[in-house]
């Protein structure tokens, strides 16, 4: 049995609390400063008001006031913050962090430098950390949507990280008979291959609510387009791995995390509005309160990806489907899908 607390109790960080109770540890889940209603909640009933699911009992729940508490003799540590609260995270968190409780992070995001580098969260932990310290830190990406793992649907990710022996002791805590799980020390390559999937999965997803606007009716489906753009996805998603020197191999992480969040990801809401001819400020404020990531990581990317262009290390053209996200997020556009930039072999 190990003691692992949960910083921060959103959807995600409290999905992993079942495998981790199931397999015997001691769990304490503490709220962010924006999570005391959650916590509240969990403390009276074990139901989780954002996950929708009730919590196993003899989880110990704490307010951000009794993180301190909640480390004391604790042999890991997991951060389940979402790119929203990474100042906060940086700033607050991980000076408290004691070196010896390794860290396992679920944020899936990246920055982009001045010169058009990209750069994974878990690389910005580790460079904000408190000059000095060397926190162990690990984070996990893949296909995994929060209430199906609540759910015990078998899911596949990856934990990644640059200790070896870290990662299996964070695999020997967390994998479970449902809950399987890869091991890398391709950080950058696995964490920027599921944060980009958040950019696209928007542009997927565009094609959902453009058959619901030509059928004049919600809920029908064609799939012939959201293949296609699927398939321009992966296309840019490899290209943009390779760009930012992480592993090939690693696309199978982001395509198949393209694919939950297409069916059942909180992206898939934004880009259906967006697809059905809502103006994106009308469409955010249909999502009011809902977590949207998406739309800090597509307009990271094409931003880096603007920058690399002018310094000629890529051209435009090789991303139509990204460019068309950023100009529908960031400056007003109408969906109108750039098929025709999708040709393989330009005539
Ligand atoms: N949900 C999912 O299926 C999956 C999510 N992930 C990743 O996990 C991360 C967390 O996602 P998820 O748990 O779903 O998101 P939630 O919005 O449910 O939780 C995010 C957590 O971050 C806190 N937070 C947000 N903004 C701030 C801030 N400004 N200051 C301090 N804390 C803040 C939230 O507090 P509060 O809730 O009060 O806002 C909450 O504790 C994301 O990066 C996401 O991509 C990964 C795989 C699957
Ligand atoms: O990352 C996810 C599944 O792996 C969930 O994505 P959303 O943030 O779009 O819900």
């Amino acid at each position: 049995m190990s003691v692992i607390t949960f910083i921060c109790a959103g959807q995600m960080a409290s999905a992993i609390t079942f495998p981790a109770m199931e397999n015997g540890h001691e769990v304490r889940l503490v709220g962010s400063p924006l999570d005391r209603e959650i916590i509240d909640g969990l403390k009276k009933d074990n139901f989780h008001i954002t996950l929708k699911r009730t919590l196993h009992d003899g989880i110990k729940y704490y307010q951000i006031e009794e993180l301190e508490e909640a480390l004391e003799g604790a042999d890991a540590a997991l951060c389940g913050v979402s790119s929203f609260g990474l100042d906060w995270f940086c700033d607050e968190i991980l000076p408290v962090i004691p070196e010896s409780v390794p860290l396992l992070s679920v944020t899936k995001g990246m920055v982009d430098l001045d010169d058009g580098t990209l750069v994974p969260y878990p690389v910005i932990f580790e460079e904000r950390q408190p000059e000095g310290k060397n926190l162990d830190i690990n984070a996990i990406g893949g296909p995994c949507t929060s209430y199906e793992l609540a759910d015990h649907d078998h899911s596949h990710v990856a934990f990644c990280g640059k200790n070896m022996e870290t990662l299996k002791m964070f695999k020997d805590l967390l994998a479970t008979d449902y809950y399987h799980i890869t091991l890398s020390k391709d950080v950058v390559g696995v964490e920027c291959a599921v944060a980009m999937k958040n950019a696209y999965a928007l542009g997927v997803t565009l094609a959902v609510g453009l058959s619901e606007k030509m059928e004049g009716k919600i809920g029908i489906q064609h799939y012939n387009s959201q293949a296609a753009l699927f398939g321009q996805s992966v296309k840019e998603m490899t290209k943009l791995l390779q760009l930012i020197g992480g592993g090939p191999e690693n696309i199978v992480h982001g395509a198949g995390d393209l694919y939950v969040t297409v069916f059942g990801g909180r992206t898939r809401k934004i880009g259906t509005l967006l697809g059905r001819g809502l103006s994106f400020d009308e469409a955010m404020e249909e999502l009011q309160g809902v977590t949207l990531e998406s739309i800090v990581i597509a307009t990271r990317t094409a931003r880096a990806v603007r920058k690399l262009a002018d310094r000629g290390v890529v051209s435009l053209d090789e991303f139509p489907l990204l460019m068309h996200v950023d100009s529908i997020i960031n400056e007003g556009a109408e969906v109108n899908i750039p098929w025709d930039d999708f040709t393989m072999i330009k005539e």
